[in-house]
């Protein structure tokens, strides 16, 4: 692994660039395309941005490999049984609704693999965005490794968070595994298989369109703190040589399945150098923030990555997370406060129970609230918290992993998802019995109190006079 340093600062003009290389003396040469490449490998650029993308935000590298990309049959589709679970959602194929979801945690069926059978619960329209972005987020359920083929999602960049196994991802810039607890983000245009070491596995996924992720800026927090650089790790260079027959790229493109056949595995680069590359992040090294005193933090305050809008402070997509910690607010309600957000939440539990569900939302489960949908913790929460009076001790939030993936675009939910035996059709439940606390008589008498006080006052000067 290599570390990903300053690679994520988009503001640091002097990217660090990172470079990989699996056998000895395969490093390029002076020039990105030498005339007769180093060790008779093919130059190849993979760009993630435009070309004429301002330099600090420009992605791209140069792999260096046994045969190049386009060496293989043409493209068809896949059969149209299997488009319908990735194509993209429009106004025909998917609902938006204002009502609260939420899914229980996924039971695997037999036999799929990752690349095959993602379950997208959840679609974007840009109708409130320039129309470059889409957004869509999901789960995924997968029991079979990925045998012979690799995927390539040709239309925007995973971030995956697995829940439930670890995953093994082949990358053409080497390998990465990654465990539930840790998140990876396999950007647009590489490919990629997934062997299951653990069996089946669980997780979500959600997929951004148009830009990418990077840090979020710190603001007053200064220069250290969330998720620091150091931390994202991308692959060192790994190869494999030597025909691979009937091996197939099953390229996601335009929201439609296409495969190609080739004789060759993809995985044959022998050296990268760049800054467009995998990368994963373990959620446990991060340093979050909160309340010391009073109030209760608006969740943004712990987010790990962001995919920006042209917007400022508006995103397409934030991860923000829910990580062991300290609450320590003094006469404060510290679980998340009642509201109504015009971004949309959909949130996502990697273990443990989360601090504003007493029940129903499982590690593995999904909870979706939409723009301007009023949310908030369940009836048993506010009242264990009422409960416990208003100088409750500090308290530590530990064993738990719950994440958000919070955007400004109001996703569109698929069919399946509305109808899935999963779909929770008591959440609403969770908050009906929430009462009134408020009395009448206290207010009137505070008001009398306070009357009386302001009579004492005008008594006090009228005998000044
Ligand atoms: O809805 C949620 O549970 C997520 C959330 C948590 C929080 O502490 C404040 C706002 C918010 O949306
Ligand atoms: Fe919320």
């Amino acid at each position: 692994m290599v570390e990903f340093e300053s690679l994520l600062d988009s503001r640091s003009y002097f990217t660090l660039v990172l470079h990989s290389y699996a056998k000895k003396d395969s490093s390029p040469g002076a020039e990105q395309s030498d005339q007769v490449s180093v060790q008779g490998l093919y130059a190849e650029q993979i760009s993630g941005t435009s070309f004429t993308t301002p330099r600090k935000l420009n992605q791209r590298s140069w792999l260096y490999r046994i045969k190049p990309s386009v060496t293989h049959e043409p493209f068809k589709p896949r059969s149209p049984s299997h488009k319908r679970l990735v194509s993209e959602f429009n106004q025909s194929n998917s609902f938006a609704t204002p009502t609260q979801l939420r899914w229980r945690p996924l039971i695997i069926r037999p036999k799929m693999a990752f690349c095959m059978y993602c379950h997208f619960c959840t679609g974007g329209n840009e109708l409130q965005m320039h129309l470059i972005y889409h957004y869509h987020d999901g789960r995924y359920a997968a029991n079979k490794s990925m045998e012979n083929c690799a995927y390539c999602n040709a239309d925007g960049d995973f971030l995956i968070v697995p829940q439930k196994g670890r995953l093994w991802i082949t990358t053409e810039c080497g390998k990465l595994q990654v465990s539930p607890g840790e998140v990876v983000i396999l950007p647009q245009g590489f490919r990629f298989d997934i062997s299951l070491p653990d069996g089946p596995s669980l997780g979500y996924v959600g997929e951004i369109f148009g830009t990418h992720f990077q840090l979020p800026d710190l603001g007053p927090i200064g220069a250290n703190g969330l998720a620091a650089s150091r931390d994202f790790l991308v692959p060192t260079a790994w190869y494999e040589q030597g025909p691979r027959p009937g091996y197939t790229i099953v390229q996601k493109f335009g929201g439609e399945l296409f495969t190609a056949a080739q004789d060759f595995s993809p995985f044959n680069v022998v050296s990268w150098h760049g800054n467009y590359v995998p990368y994963k992040y373990d959620l446990s090294k991060f340093c979050p923030f909160n309340t010391v005193l009073t109030d209760h933090a608006d969740p943004s305050v712990n987010t790990v990555l962001t995919a920006p809008t042209e917007k400022p402070g508006v995103a397409l997509l934030d991860l923000v997370i829910f990580p062991p910690r300290w609450l320590v607010a003094e006469h404060t309600f510290r679980p998340p406060y009642y509201h109504r957000n015009c971004m949309s939440e959909f949130m996502g539990l990697i273990y443990g129970s989360y601090e504003a569900k007493s029940e129903g939302f499982l590690p593995g489960g999904a909870s979706l609230h939409s723009c301007m949908t009023p949310h908030g913790p369940d009836t048993k929460t506010f009242e264990a918290t009422v409960a416990q009076g208003e100088n409750a001790g500090p308290f530590r939030i530990t064993d738990t992993m719950a994440f958000m993936f919070e955007s400004c675009l109001i996703p569109r939910v698929c069919p399946w998802a509305l109808e899935s035996p999963y779909l929770d059709h008591n959440y609403y439940q969770c908050w009906i019995g929430l009462r009134s606390h408020f009395s009448h008589e206290e207010t009137k008498c505070k008001t009398n109190e306070l009357q009386d006080v302001d009579g004492a006052a005008a008594e006090l000067e009228g005998s000044c006079a």
